[in-house]
């Protein structure tokens, strides 16, 4: 497999051809439903906007709304005629420079809707739609602004601001109706026929009425949605995420979560949308920056579902990402999903350590990371273009005589074309004064090299932008044009399609140097235009998407000028042998990588992440009603409950670990019941246990992972580790204070009979890569020797004796308790599931368990060991509850799960009520 589509890791051995990848997918879910894991064959796709313009013609004149406030910024921004976005796959929604034709527009009689194509993010929405081909089809999305106008529209042509605020006037459409001016029936009568809307990509594959893609709109709150679009994701996370935020620090930036409780609305409002029309089995792909809260929000709606997440812009790095006022929001929402999938591999990386960077998560072995216990898999994969319907394109029967006039014009000349966005990160200021750097260095081409630069209208489109475009190209002109020769041709504006493939073929040089691109169609077109014409090669950006499978093309720096200046005179100079070798390599890729291998790589990578996850293993949600009527009914009951992570949050700093007066009252309630023993089994010492708890009286704690308790209503502690070995304590300690002294923000936590290094506040990087050394040199040296057990906690390694863990501690309380009927049991941590195994032993098929005396109790005892006779216990399967703190996709033993330890806390305080609210029930 070459390097162009990976899910975590490369394999020699993969076809990704697109028979290849439908052949795999079809393999997986062969695979999946055999071995039980439900699958609809459904795929669901959320986008920011529906590939379908809808337009509403209200019934009579009177209804229809007044001429609009704010007339677009300049005729560009509405072409005459529709407009096919090809810069990159969705990133960027605004207007390209490529005039469609008008398609017709699809109309039931009688209906009030007209509904046509909505153009731009040509290679998602291509993708997206061949995977009709396989998989019944839905595509979520906005409905746009909704105008009179029956006509097909660039993403956001109307709503393209010539200002800065989201503020709804700014956005004001010709003929815009209101969404609150459409009546629930008209909603519904649009939702019928969006149902059975059949696209130009269902007709072109020949699917059958009937089949091919469904859309869903979403109906968004006028002033929302655009607060939402041009407000945070465009003033807020696209700066951030192309490496601009420095432009804005001074000014603007202080405003960047202006328009937050609009991104947060609207990623509601879509997720509210998925939840209505899932069922269960549908693999749902979120696309893209303006919907980043979407996937933990279906976690928390539909815990069950198969969530994938495409990132289609760049991904900065975790030094930009950090300043985000609402990065951890923003992770956690990308978190929900199963799968996260970038363009790139450095994006990819850079979201990874971002994750553990900032927010601290973990990595697990396989590269994903953990929040809670839920995974989320991380992967790349990029989006390539419809090469088929290019190459046909390139075929138009218009484009030859353009192509001929072009030549005609610049005959004897070189020819260079550019043709970006004008949208500061596409870099063409950069550009102009490159090729200006190429007349100066190499004056040979003066008067033999013209630069035709097209350049269409951005949404962030400014006009000092355009200002600064419009000097530089006068200046070069002026300072090396003639009366017969002019070196720049800039055009700014949109230009019919059979101009912009005839501009591509006759080209010398491909010019594509912006500062940052998520991807790059145009690059990609270009390649395909050419391979009818001349093969000219391709200066490409390092910082595009693109770049990384574009090894052929001569990459620059865009900032380098003389750099770039250099490749373009070594593009222009190239042998036609030379030529050949790069496009022959570069055609391959981008005919074989395409948008519909990508989209069925989609599909697939997600199929295989579900099956690797174990739809069986997944940890039910406690039952509330269950807990309570087992806990009513038990005459005698058990709490065995971790204390950090379980009743405490995990915080930085473990003495700021301390019990909120929730959780003392519920252990207050819970202890005063004398139906109830209650005890604490945690890995602290027993001194910050009677520090914070020590004063509720029949409280049990159990200190140190087992190595010592306290019973309930006493205050002595009983030491189970005084017969062992403990000389290795002093050799840990030098360990540890050796990566201390070299791990700046970490902490050594000296207990009686364990001890723990702590590097929760150390750069989480350097912090980990040390735990990893110390943790080698215990356990391949030390724990060799001595009785002793190192564990990996979280953001800690901790040692311990050998023969002491929170097992042994629960098989002693039941040992002792042998008449519990209920036992509510809770943790979060790798040594708590010692406990659920504990437990776990009495949930066989036998109705009533027995219990062998524990090393515990025959430890300490003074008797001899064979005085201890096994005892029956009353505990039947229905009583026990094990509570994992975390995702329902966590590990563990235990047969319920909460996500947090306010969850625990609060199902602590109901059972507490519950006892004081019952006191019949005592004995
Ligand atoms: O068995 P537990 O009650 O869960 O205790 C396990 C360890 O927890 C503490 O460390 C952890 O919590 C700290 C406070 O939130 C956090 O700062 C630290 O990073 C965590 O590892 C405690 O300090 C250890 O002694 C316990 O063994």
């Amino acid at each position: 497999m070459d390097s162009f589509a990976e899910h975590r890791r490369p394999s020699n051995t993969d076809d990704i051809s697109l028979v290849a990848v439908r052949e795999q997918v079809h393999k997986l879910e062969a695979d999946h439903r055999a071995s039980g894991i439900p699958l609809s064959g459904r795929i669901i796709h959320v986008c920011h906007y529906l590939p379908v313009v809808a337009s509403f013609a209200r019934k009579s004149r009177a209804d229809l709304p007044s001429p609009p406030q704010t007339p677009p910024a300049k005729s560009s921004d509405i072409p005459e005629s529709p407009v096919e976005a090809s810069s990159s796959g969705a990133g960027d929604a605004s207007a390209s420079s490529i005039e469609q034709p008008v398609p017709q527009p699809a109309k039931e009689k009688g209906s009030q809707w007209t509904l046509g194509v909505r153009y731009g993010h040509s290679a998602m929405v291509s993708g997206i739609a061949s995977l009709a081909a396989t998989h019944e089809q839905l595509v979520i999305g906005w409905t746009g602004d909704i105008t009179t106008a029956p006509v097909s529209l660039p993403p956001a042509a109307y709503g393209a601001p010539n200002t800065s605020t989201a503020s709804e006037s700014a956005y004001g459409a010709p003929g815009k109706v209101p969404v609150k001016d459409i009546a629930p029936e008209a909603r519904g009568e649009l939702e019928h026929m969006l149902k059975t809307y059949r696209s130009r990509e269902d007709i072109g594959m020949g699917l059958e009425e009937g089949r091919g893609t469904a859309y869903v709109p979403v109906w968004l709150d006028d002033r929302e949605a655009h607060g939402h679009y041009e407000g945070y994701c465009k003033q807020t996370l696209w700066p951030l995420f192309h490496y601009l935020l420095w432009q804005d620090v001074a000014t603007e930036y202080a405003s960047a979560d202006a328009h937050w409780p609009s991104y947060a609305a609207v990623n509601a409002a879509f997720a509210q949308r998925v939840a209505e029309v899932y069922r269960p089995g549908d693999l749902i792909w979120i696309h893209d920056y303006h919907l980043l809260l979407v996937p933990s929000l279906l976690r928390q709606a539909l815990p069950e579902a198969s969530v994938g997440l495409f990132v289609h812009t760049p991904f900065p790095s975790s030094e930009i990402f950090r300043c985000l006022p609402r990065r951890k929001e923003i992770l956690d929402g990308m978190l929900g999903a199963n799968l996260i999938c970038f363009q790139t591999y450095s994006y990819s990386r850079h979201f990874t350590s971002t994750c553990v960077r900032v927010c601290g998560y973990e990595i697990t072995s396989t590269g994903g990371i953990d929040v809670q216990g839920h995974v989320a898999a991380i992967a790349y994969c990029p989006v390539g273009v419809d090469a088929e319907r290019v190459e046909k394109d390139t075929l138009r029967p218009g484009i030859e005589p353009k192509a001929e006039a072009i030549r005609a014009l610049y005959e004897g000349k070189k020819i260079i074309v550019g043709r970006d966005k004008l949208d500061a990160v596409k870099g063409v200021v950069q550009k102009l004064r490159a090729f200006e750097k190429l007349l100066q260095d190499y004056p040979q081409w003066i008067g033999n090299v013209v630069l035709i630069q097209v350049t269409s209208p951005a949404l962030s489109d400014s006009p000092k932008l355009e200002r600064q475009v419009s000097e530089l190209v006068a200046h070069i002109n002026g300072e090396y044009g003639s009366l017969d020769f002019i070196p720049v041709h800039h055009y700014h504006q949109t230009i019919k399609k059979d101009e912009f493939y005839a501009l591509l073929s006759v080209a010398d040089l491909g010019v594509i140097t912006p500062l940052r691109d998520g991807m790059n169609t145009t690059s990609m077109e270009f390649v395909i235009a050419q391979e009818r014409s001349k093969r000219s090669p391709l200066v490409l950006s390092e910082f595009m998407g693109i770049s990384s499978n574009m090894a052929d093309a001569l990459q620059v720096n865009p900032w380098n000028l003389g750099e770039v200046a250099a490749a373009m005179h070594r593009g222009l100079m190239m042998t036609d042998e030379e030529k050949l070798n790069r496009h022959q390599q570069l055609y391959k890729t981008v005919t074989t990588h395409t948008s519909h291998t990508w989209a069925a790589m989609l599909a697939k990578m997600l199929l295989a992440q579900i099956g690797g996850q174990n739809f069986a293993r997944m940890t039910p949600p406690m039952p509330k009603d269950r807990l309570e009527s087992q806990y009513v009914s038990a005459k005698k009951r058990l709490f065995l409950l971790d204390y950090d992570g379980t009743l405490a949050p995990i915080v930085r700093v473990p003495s700021a670990a301390v019990p909120s007066p929730e959780t003392l009252e519920a252990l207050e309630r819970l202890s005063n019941d004398p139906q109830n023993v209650v005890f604490i089994i945690s890995g602290r010492d027993g001194a910050f246990l009677e520090q914070h708890l020590g004063h509720i009286k029949n409280l049990g704690m159990s200190a140190e992972h087992g190595g010592f308790v306290r019973e309930p209503g006493h205050r002595e502690w009983t030491n189970f580790t005084e017969s062992l070995d403990m000389d290795w304590m002093g050799e840990v300690l030098e360990i540890f204070k050796y990566y201390t002294e070299r791990t700046t923000g970490s902490l050594i936590e000296v207990k009686k009979s364990s001890i723990t290094w702590h590097y929760r506040a150390s750069d989480p990087e350097w912090g980990l890569f040390q735990c990893r050394q110390c943790q080698d040199l215990l356990e391949n040296n030390l724990a060799r020797k001595r009785p002793i057990e190192v564990l990996v906690g979280k953001k800690n390694l901790e040692v311990r004796p050998l023969a002491v863990n929170k097992g042994e501690i629960v098989k002693r309380i039941l040992y002792y308790n042998p008449d519990a009927e209920f036992v509510f049991c809770a943790g979060d941590d790798k040594t708590d599931e010692d406990m659920f195994r504990a437990l776990l032993l009495f949930q066989g098929d036998a109705e009533k368990a027995k219990l062998e005396p524990p090393l515990s109790v025959t430890l300490v005892a003074k008797e001899p060991a064979t005085h201890f006779e096994p005892v029956d216990l009353a505990l039947s399967r229905e009583g026990i509850f094990t509570t994992a703190v975390g995702h329902s996709t966590k590990r563990t033993l235990a047969a319920w799960h909460v996500t947090s330890p306010e969850e625990v806390i609060s199902h602590l305080l109901d059972l507490g009520r519950i006892s004081g609210a019952a006191p019949e029930n005592k004995l």
